[in-house]
Parts: C-alpha cells; structure tokens; sequence
C-alpha cells in the first residue's frame, strides 16, 4: 500500500478531481435511474421539462462518465510510468552485488511481468472507481426508496462480498505460487536466447531442457487455472447471492408487506442496475490480487522504493535520487529530471576533477558471502599505482582477477580497507565521482549502439579515424555519433568496445581479458601499440591478461592467487 501511495502521491490533485467528477458521474447515473422510476412509469406527468431534464441527465452522465474515465486513466497510467522508472532507476542505484545475488531472471520477470500485472489493474481501475460510486449511489438511493429493500440487499451483499473475500485469499495462495513459476520460466527462456546453439546441437540436452520448461510451464498453468476458477467460484457465488436477494424483494416482500407492482418494478429496476456495476468490480477483484502478488514480488527485491535513497544507505548515484521524505514527491519529479531544473548537471563532472596521479588501495578485502558462510575472500591487498603505469593482472582462472577489478573500480564495496585517489578517501559519498575515473572494457562487456560520444565534442570524422585503427571502417560506419551496426564478430565488437573506452578518455583505463579473442595481428597491436599510446597520454592501464608473451611489456606484474597477491613486481626493462 505503500508502494501505491508513492506512486499516486505525485498526482493527488488530479486524484481528488477524479474523485469528484466520479462522484458526479455515480449520482447522475443514479438520479436517471430515480428520474425514470418517478416519471419514466406515469405518461400522466410526462412535459416538455422532463424531456428535458431527462437529455439534460444523459448529457451530464456523458461527459461526467467520459472524463472521470480519462482523468483515472491519466492517473493510472502516470503511476505505471512511475513504477517503471523507480524500479529502472532503483536497479541502477542498487550496489552490484545484490544484483548479482538477485540475478537476471527475478529482475527481468519483475521489469516485465510485474510490471505488466499492475498495469492491467490500472486499466481496469478508472472503471472500478466509476462502479463503485454508482454502486454506492443506487444504495443509498435504495435505501431512500425502501429501508427494508435496502437491508436485504445490505445482508446478501455482506455475505457475497465476504465469502468472495475469503476464497480470494485461497486463491491469491496459487497466483503467488504461480509467480514464484514465472521466475523459473523466466530462467528457461533464458536458456533459450543464450543457449539455442547448445540445445540445437545436443538432442539429449534439449530433451532434457524442454522437459523442465514443461514442467516449470505446466505447474505455472496449474496454479493459475486454480487460482482462476476459485475466483470465478467466488463470483458466481457473489452474484447469485444478488439474485436470492431480487427474489426475495418480488416473491417475499409482497406476501410480507402489501407493496404496490409500481413500486416493486421501482426496486427490481434499481437493484437490476446495481447489478451490472457490482458485476464489473467482482470480477476485476482477480486482478487485483494477481497485482498484489506483483507488488509483493517488487517489494521482496529490496529495492527499497518507498524509502528516501537519502535513508536507505545506497551508496550510489544520491545525487540522482533526492527525494523529499515527507511527500515522496521530489522522488517522482526527479524521475524525469528536466534540464532548466539543472538537476541534470548534478552527476555531470568536469574533466579537471577527474585525474589520477595516485590510486592507493589500503588493506583491502572483500567477501562473497551466502546467507550462512563466506565464499571467497579477496585480500587484504595494499597497492600503489600512478599515472602513465601499465600493470598487468595476473592469475589462474578463479583466482580473483575479476573481483578485484570490480573493487577497484568502486562497484563493489570493500568489507574493511580504504580506497585513497589522488590522497582523497572515497567513502560513500565520493563513489559515484570515484567511478568517472575509470574506462573499463569488461570480459563480459556490453556494447551501446548509440551511446559513444557522450558529452564530448568529437567529431564523426574523428571517430572514423579510429575505425580505420581499428580495422572496422569497412564494417561500421559512424553518423551523428550512432554505430551503424553491432551485429559484428565478438573480437570486432571487442574492438568497438575499445573505441568506446577510447573516446571517453578517462585517467584511468581496464582491460578485462580484452586480447583474448583478438587475432594474433590485433592482439600484438593492442600490446605493442595501444597500451604504450595510452601509457604515453599518463594514463594508468590495468590489463587483466593471460598473453605470457607480452608480459615482459608490462611496468609491473601482478600475481592474484586465490585472492591474494602471490607476488608484485616491477619490471626491469618495461616499455
Ligand atoms: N557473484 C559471485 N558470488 C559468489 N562467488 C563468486 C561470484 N563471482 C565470483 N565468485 C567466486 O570468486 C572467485 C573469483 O572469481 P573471479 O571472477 O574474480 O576470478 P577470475 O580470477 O577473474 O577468474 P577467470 O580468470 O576465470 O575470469 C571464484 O572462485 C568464484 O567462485
């Protein structure tokens, strides 16, 4: 509920306007029917000015109808638009371990299918809203006709409501065990994208693969058809509860009570009416608690997005989230950050500040950690490193070269030990600034087609120059600053990552692996040539490396050996 009031604090003034118009909408939809009842059923007062009462009715219900829905329309789908970027804006805020420890498969299900589930309820919800006036409306109205009526109806009402309540919690039970599928689903069609080569080559492997997603397809059906025609029990059960009560006011009430046929149809009209509206909201309720499932999941992510980034302790881009703790309305102003606001130029940089003549790493460890035991352990490592070095990083395959990387460059956190640049210790506050130094081509990188040339003034013709380096000038052409393709080798996409590391011209400079598929000619160019050009620009370039050819054209080399330095030493004839 939380979650909801966040996301609908940002437009309560529209809110109560929708509230209002709503509510004209109920009461004039209830008046037609009164006004029908009253005159509709004696020609003997029928004039001209109850004709024309009664277009002046139909016209108000229109436009009262008309904008109540646009207005909840606007509102719901605001808050979607909310929802998406909070939790885009939280994940990007999020230290990177706990994504990792989330993993692709929950963030993905939730961006989309979670998502996806309350933006059905917020389809649904202009129309429940408008109901639910009416609905109130033609009960009151009820009651104004008959006390007697209205308590009847009150009495099956209650009890159709409550025990649709209860078999709803039965049911919310299956689509929460339906979602905990969806996330396993997800992980399979995963399995599809990334692996299609693998499971086309091995018959076994995609029999076997094909036979989980099944199952995993299988059981995500199972719940939902449970959980589905609980509810659909539910309703029936609602709405015949609403019938019993019709019956009971034609067939019961007359022998009881001497009630004219004139007034009775007056009841049967209004309590028919309501029945449409009430109808209408039983059977969004489903949808609804598969919402509520949805924002259960989003809140298990602990993305935390309901409390002040300011408060929870995320290190990362504060500057990007400043919320105001008391509206949370700051939160979602700041969601679409507008240039006249200047709000963008808080993690904008200038290059002066963004020097390194000095990186020390103090005592430095980390730990990944399960919820009962420690992993593996990186450190404690002291290094000094200085501008115009080329280090290598060295290592068997798990030894660390990556983790520390990853600490290195501030996405993750150490557990003890300090990080000093230029004498400065980064704490919390200085991390986002600490990570402007670094240009980083990951093993794993990712490569954005049209973000190369940001906030730099470099022109197309310069970026070609490095496509002709780089070999690529035959494969991609470069207009306005956007790559005209991507769909390149992995060792030519390796290349493009390069020119991306290239035009951002940091101080600092990493190389995950980078020549590892690179052919021999370009390999020998990235160590014979692009590391000494950078060397000779004072740049410091860590190069994670396996090449022991080209060892010898490091300034130093060090060994990682299951997390810890096994041995640091500078070269005797570098570069
Ligand atoms: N997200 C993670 N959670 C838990 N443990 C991890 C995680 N990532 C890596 N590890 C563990 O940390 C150790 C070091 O991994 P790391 O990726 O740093 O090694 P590396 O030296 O880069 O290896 P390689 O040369 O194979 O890339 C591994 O033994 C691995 O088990």
């Amino acid at each position: 509920m939380d979650l909801i009031r966040l996301l609908l604090s940002s437009s309560w003034k529209i809110l109560i306007l929708a509230g209002i118009v709503s509510l004209v909408s109920g009461v004039t939809t209830t008046s037609l029917i009164a006004f029908i009842n009253q005159t509709g059923l004696n020609y003997s007062t029928l004039n001209a000015s109850v004709i024309w009462t009664f277009f002046g009715l139909c016209f108000l219900r229109f436009i009262s109808n008309f904008l109540s829905q646009s207005i909840l329309i606007y509102i719901s789908q605001e808050a979607i638009l909310n929802l998406r970027m909070l939790i885009s804006q939280r994940l990007l805020a999020s230290p990177l371990y706990q994504l990792e420890k989330l993993g692709n498969n929950r963030i993905m299900a939730t961006l989309t299918d979670d998502v996806q589930s309350i933006s059905n309820t917020a389809l649904i919800l202009p129309r429940v809203c408008v109901n639910s006036v009416i609905v109130i409306s033609c009960l009151l109205y009820l009651c104004w006709l008959s006390p007697t009526v209205f308590l009847i109806i009150l009495f099956f009402l209650v009890i159709g409501i409550t025990s649709h309540q209860l078999t709803g919690n039965k049911a919310s039970s299956n689509m929460t065990l339906a979602r905990e599928q969806q996330d396993k689903l997800f992980k399979n069609f995963r399995g599809i994208t990334d692996g299609t080569k693998e499971l086309m080559l091995h018959y076994k492997k995609r029999e076997t693969f094909f036979k989980d997603l099944q199952a995993n397809a299988e059981s995500y059906k199972h719940e939902n058809v449970v959980g589905m025609s609980i509810f659909a029990l539910a309703s029936s059960w609602a709405q015949i509860m609403f019938f019993v009560a019709i019956g009971i006011v034609i067939f019961i009430l007359p022998a009881l009570k001497n009630t004219q046929t004139q007034v009775l149809s007056g009841y049967v009209l209004t309590i028919t009416y309501l029945i449409v509206p009430l109808d209408a909201i039983i059977n969004s309720l489903s949808a609804f608690s598969k919402a509520f499932v949805a924002l259960d999941k989003i809140k298990s992510l602990d993305l935390k997005l309901t409390t002040p980034a300011k408060e929870i302790g995320f290190e990362d881009n504060l500057k990007l989230l400043t919320p105001s703790p008391e509206s949370g309305e700051e939160n979602l102003k700041l969601l679409t950050p507008s240039p006249e606001s200047g709000e963008e130029n808080l993690l904008s940089f200038s290059d002066s500040e963004l020097f390194c003549q000095r990186l020390e790493l103090l005592d430095v460890t980390y730990k990944y950690q399960s919820e009962d035991k420690y992993l593996f352990t990186v450190g404690p490592i002291n290094f000094t490193f200085s501008a115009g070095e080329i280090v290598f990083l060295i290592g068997g395959n798990g030894s660390g070269k990556s983790t520390f990387i990853k600490l290195l460059i501030g996405l993750y956190i150490p557990d003890t030990g300090k990080i000093i640049i230029n004498g400065k210790l980064i704490t919390a506050e200085e991390r986002e600034w600490y990570r402007q130094h670094f240009s980083v081509v990951f093993f794993d990188f990712y490569l954005f087609e049209n973000l190369l040339n940001l906030g730099k003034t470099i022109s197309d013709e310069q970026i070609s120059d490095y496509l002709v380096k780089l070999q690529l000038n035959n494969k991609v052409q470069v207009k306005n600053g956007v790559l005209s393709t991507t769909a390149l080798s992995q060792g030519q996409r390796k290349r493009l990552a390069l020119l991306t590391a290239y035009l951002e011209d940091r101080a600092i400079y990493v190389f995950d692996e980078w020549a590892s598929d690179q052919d021999p000619i370009f390999k020998n160019i990235f160590y014979t040539q692009i590391l000494p050009d950078l060397k000779s620009k004072g740049k410091l370039v860590i190069v994670v490396t396996h090449d022991d050819q080209y060892y010898h054209l490091s300034d130093r080399i060090i060994k990682l050996n299951n997390g810890i330095v096994e041995y640091d030493k500078l070269q005797q004839q570098p570069l």
